[in-house]
């Protein structure tokens, strides 16, 4: 019996994919996390957990390296949320092209009155449109290239900017989207700066007081992506200096409330119900294959290694990635006369991954014997239930 322990609320239909090999939520001592937002950087691990699921596609709430370090293996499901942050986004470029919000205070306050008065005694509320206007956005994964797609079918012209682009990705997005050399050829044109890249340390502060300050006057910002991908401090100071008309973020942040040129969602860009059940299927079927096959794939921590599962018994090293481990693991086994049917290792960064297939049972003492191979990490058995 595995051992699931969720974090935040995830979706019922990927807990119901779960086996009956699998309890959800009886110990702390779990084989797997399943989690959304939830910040591990403070937490400690128990000893038996092998495997954390992120429902969702950012994972700076996880210590990688720390996670590493103790042979947890981390994945995260980019894209099972990214049409819902499509679809708010495109929302939020109307909303803030109409006044929007400004609209809707208007009325909340004015609840009594003529609201059709408004249109003859203010003209805060004309809007502009979308057609021709130019947005620029930064980051074309999962989440930038649907929203690239679909602000060009509404007629915008779109730029595009990821010196990090995959050719996977690159597949996804149409050839009417201009890509962009630089940042600041991305955004000097733009009506509309969106931004939908992962918070590490290089996207820490990307957008900054001075691509503020290339953007065109009464530009709209908006932050999708995470809290400190923007420099709060110097949108709040373009907003005053009237440089930025709008900034629209899911983050909240003290520096910002108050302001009626900011709206805040709060963190709700994949908050539909479609985008949870995603998250939390996949997540789901990645900790049931790696805990019953070991086999990987689109870890952020392992390389990819998927060896179809047809032996009694499996062994599963996680190790450095330096010189000689497959060798010393090999004589170790056959030191103890234990026959290897099929052997694959592959690296990723400075970790390194061992799948071994065996015929017969190891016996009861391999797994600490192994771990005492200098730079061993982690090592699993794993019983073929087939
Ligand atoms: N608000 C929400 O609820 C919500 C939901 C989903 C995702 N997100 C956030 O949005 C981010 C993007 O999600 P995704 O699914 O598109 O991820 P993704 O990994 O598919 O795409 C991220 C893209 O950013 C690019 N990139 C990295 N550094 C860059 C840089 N310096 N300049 C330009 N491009 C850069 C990468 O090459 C990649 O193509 C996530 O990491 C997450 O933090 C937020
Ligand atoms: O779990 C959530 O709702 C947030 C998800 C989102 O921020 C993500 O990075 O995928």
């Amino acid at each position: 019996m595995y051992n699931v322990k969720t974090y935040n609320a995830i979706s019922q239909a990927g807990l119901d994919r779960l086996t009956n090999n699998y309890q959800v939520n009886k110990t702390d001592d779990a084989d797997a996390y399943l989690i959304r937002s939830v910040d591990l950087h403070e937490a400690e691990f128990p000893k038996n957990l092998k495997v954390i699921a992120r429902a969702g596609a950012g994972f700076n709430n996880i210590p990688l390296d720390r996670v590493t370090k103790a042979g947890i293996a981390a994945f995260n499901t980019p894209g099972s949320n990214a049409n819902a942050v499509k679809e708010l986004v495109i929302a939020m470029l109307v909303a803030s092209a109409r006044h929007m919000f400004a609209v809707a205070n208007f009325s909340a306050k004015n609840i009594h009155a003529d609201i059709s008065l408004m249109k003859k005694t203010d003209d805060r509320f004309k809007g502009t449109e979308l057609l021709n206007k130019r947005l620029a956005v930064i980051g074309l994964g999962h989440v930038g290239s649907l929203v690239a797609n679909a602000a060009n079918d509404l007629g915008m012209k779109v730029t595009g900017f990821d010196p990090f682009l995959s050719s996977d990705a690159a597949w996804n997005i149409s050839n009417q989207i201009e890509r962009a050399a630089s940042m600041k050829a991305a955004i000097q044109d733009a009506d509309f700066v969106t931004v939908h890249v992962p918070k590490t340390k290089e996207t820490t502060g990307l957008i900054g007081a001075e691509e503020l300050k290339q953007m065109k006057d009464g530009v709209h910002l908006l932050n999708y992506s995470r809290l400190g991908i923007v420099d709060n401090q110097a949108a709040v100071d373009a907003l005053d200096a009237k440089k930025v008309a709008s900034y629209i973020t899911d983050f909240g942040d003290k520096v910002l409330y108050n302001r009626e040129d900011v709206v805040v969602t709060p963190h709700i860009g994949g908050s539909t119900e479609e985008a949870e059940a995603n998250g939390s299927i996949r997540g789901a079927n990645i900790i049931m294959k790696y805990l019953e096959t070991g086999n990987v794939k689109n870890a952020l921590n392992l390389p990819d290694l998927n060896v179809p599962f047809n032996t009694p018994y499996r062994l599963t090293l996680i190790h450095e990635n330096i010189p000689n481990m497959v060798g010393q693991i090999a004589t170790k086994l056959a030191d103890n006369d234990l026959n290897i049917e099929g052997m694959s290792n592959a690296a990723k960064d400075k970790t390194a991954y061992t799948i071994i297939d065996l015929d017969q049972e190891p016996y009861e003492d391999l797994v600490n014997e192994l771990t005492q191979i200098n730079a061993v990490i982690r090592v699993r058995i794993i019983k073929n239930q087939k």
